[in-house]
């Protein structure tokens, strides 16, 4: 599966505007023009083409009509549509809730298909199996995003509703004239097929309400009531001042080719987007965000904001936790410092803009969906979630099954282990020839209810043994405290390929190998990696993984070199 941005329409190239124009002449006709090359271009600065260019990428694109307002901000559709596709790929990577005390844990809320023209058919198959669930009387799974400060196309919302069919939305402003604009294209006939009405529910918010209304939650199931958003988004008003906005257009900082048709209020608030997310982080701290939302998130328009932000996450907040103690209320503090987030960027033509999200909860994600940023921003982003072997040469024969057979026997007996995925063929780029078995790929996943890596534990497990009591069963039905995705690949097919950002702080040790670091790797080398995808302990992943990686190296005899 393509990570965020790469399943863009638009990653590879921009929309073609002499097709969209023919297509839709009385809406885009006016606003293109044709260079002495050929090439059909639109006028950036001019707000009327901008908003003619929105209202047809949204109906050609995504089958929605969706008029633009003159007097408020035009989202451009490209960029908002990368924040969406990395949303999705923070609840695709998020494993199902520790709190029914289950597993195997199985993915929140799976990625549609690539994007394909036949889209629209796959949504309409998807909302065929939505219709036969109910009428088998199987609960629709809805997934419930938080919008904070939807404008007034409610962006977001449009594109998450097009895109899957089970995401809902609850989206806040306080323009209320943005409100009621986003709501007539809710309402709009044309768009009654995309069952947006049910989905899409806009909050009038006063300045002075919280940013995260968890007032207001909605769903009379067990799963709604105990969880209020799998997500929320963002794009706060990115300037401090109107002197600043002004700066920024001069400086062509910012918005180097689009017409800024943002209102003061959309544009503008009281110390910045740095205040405004700052804002939002604390109001997480609170104990009912922490434990109903799964991951909270925004786009920033400035690179600065980023590593202000990460600090923000990373002190140490005071958390204040009512807790009534008979007959006196006492107020208890707890320290609270966030270390699950993850960072983004995304490039569109000459835009850059970044986005952060954080989580309270015990999922984790893969490397390429938290540290998706550049090397000015590396610094700053969460540590590598993936520890991993490369076995050099490998004359012995091993293949990736072979290597997780002996990981599984390893775990037997300490953690449930399921076989997630089986084989599946690694992704590879299209000039790959056929290699045969070398894209064999396997995974596993072990899930740990009680520490069973520690020395403490392991010892526990000796002492047991000589004195000939048999070992005390795992339980597997109480929730799991840690759990990781163990996947063994040809180093060709794993490594980069399938779409795990290189690790910086990846713990990375070759076994069996007399080369030079940096050699090319031999095709035949293989790959076990062990990539966290569940627990709130940073420690207890390392000693695990660690200490698995070290007890696979062992029970495999070495190399005989000679023979290579
Ligand atoms: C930059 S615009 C983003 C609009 C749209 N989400 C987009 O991405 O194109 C910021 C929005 O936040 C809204 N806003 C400002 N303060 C807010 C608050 N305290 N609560 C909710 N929305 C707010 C503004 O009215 C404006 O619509």
């Amino acid at each position: 599966m393509l990570r965020g941005t790469a399943r863009s329409p638009y990653a590879k190239k921009p929309p073609d505007f002499d097709k969209l124009a023919k297509l839709y002449p009385k809406q885009l006709g006016p606003h293109v023009t044709e260079q002495g090359n050929g090439r059909v271009l639109i006028d950036f600065q001019n707000g009327d083409a901008c908003r003619a260019l929105t209202q047809v990428l949204l109906l050609h694109d995504f089958g929605i009509h969706a008029p633009q307002a003159a007097d408020r901000l035009c989202p451009p559709v490209p960029n908002r549509l990368n924040y969406v596709l990395w949303v999705q790929d923070l609840l695709a990577a998020s494993l199902q809730s520790s709190t029914t005390g289950t597993s195997p844990p199985t993915a929140l809320c799976e990625i549609p298909s690539p994007w394909s023209a036949a889209i629209e058919s796959e949504h309409r198959s998807k909302r065929q199996r939505i219709e036969d669930d109910k009428s088998s009387g199987q609960p629709e799974v809805a997934v419930q995003i938080l919008d904070i400060g939807t404008g007034a196309s409610g962006i977001y919302p449009l594109l998450g509703c097009a895109l899957d069919d089970r995401w809902t939305f609850t989206a806040t402003d306080t323009d209320g004239e943005s409100l009621n604009l986003a709501q007539k294209i809710v309402d709009a006939p044309e768009n009654e097929s995309k069952r947006l009405k049910n989905r899409i529910r806009y909050l009038l918010r006063k300045r002075s309400d919280s940013l995260l209304p968890l007032d207001h939650a909605e769903g009379t199931g067990a799963a709604e009531r105990a969880l209020l958003y799998h997500a929320t988004m963002c794009n706060p008003p990115f300037y401090t001042s109107t002197d600043e906005m002004k700066e920024s257009a001069e400086a062509k900082v910012d918005m180097p080719s689009a017409a800024c048709t943002g209102t003061e209020s959309e544009m503008i608030t009281q110390g910045g987007e740095v205040t405004f997310v700052t804002r939002m982080i604390r109001e997480s701290l609170a104990p009912e965000a922490r434990e109903k939302i799964v991951w909270l998130s925004s786009m920033l328009g400035k690179i600065s904001s980023v590593s202000a932000l990460v600090k923000e996450l990373q002190s140490n907040r005071v958390s204040h936790l009512e807790m009534v103690v008979s007959p006196l209320a006492q107020i208890d503090q707890e320290l609270v410092q966030i270390d699950n987030y993850a960072l983004t960027e995304f490039v569109q033509g000459r835009t850059r803009r970044w986005a952060i999200a954080w989580s309270h909860q015990a999922y984790r994600l893969p490397d390429s969906v938290a540290r998706n940023v550049g090397p000015s921003l590396r610094t700053h982003a969460p540590p590598s979630n993936r520890v991993f072997k490369t076995f050099e040469q490998n004359p012995a024969g091993h293949k990736p099954r072979s290597l997780l057979g002996k990981l599984a026997e390893l775990l037997r007996g300490t953690a449930k282990v399921t076989e997630s995925c089986g084989s599946e063929p690694s992704e590879r780029s299209s000039d790959q020839k056929d290699e045969g078995d070398n894209t064999e790929r396997v995974l596993l996943d072990a899930s740990f209810s009680v520490d069973t890596w520690s020395r403490a534990a392991r010892r526990a497990r000796e002492r047991a043994a000589k004195e000939g009591q048999s070992a005390q069963p795992v339980p597997t039905s109480t929730a799991p405290i840690l759990c990781l995705r163990c996947e063994s690949a040809y180093q060709g097919a794993s490594g980069t390929s399938h779409g795990e950002a290189p690790a910086q702080n990846s713990s990375e040790r070759s076994i069996w190998s007399k080369t030079e670091p940096g050699r090319p790797l031999q095709q035949t080398s293989l790959v076990v990696s062990i990539t966290w995808t569940y627990g709130h302990s940073r420690a207890d992943f390392a000693a695990c993984s660690n200490s698995l990686l070290r007890r696979l190296e062992t029970s495999i005899p070495p190399v005989n070199h000679t023979q290579a």
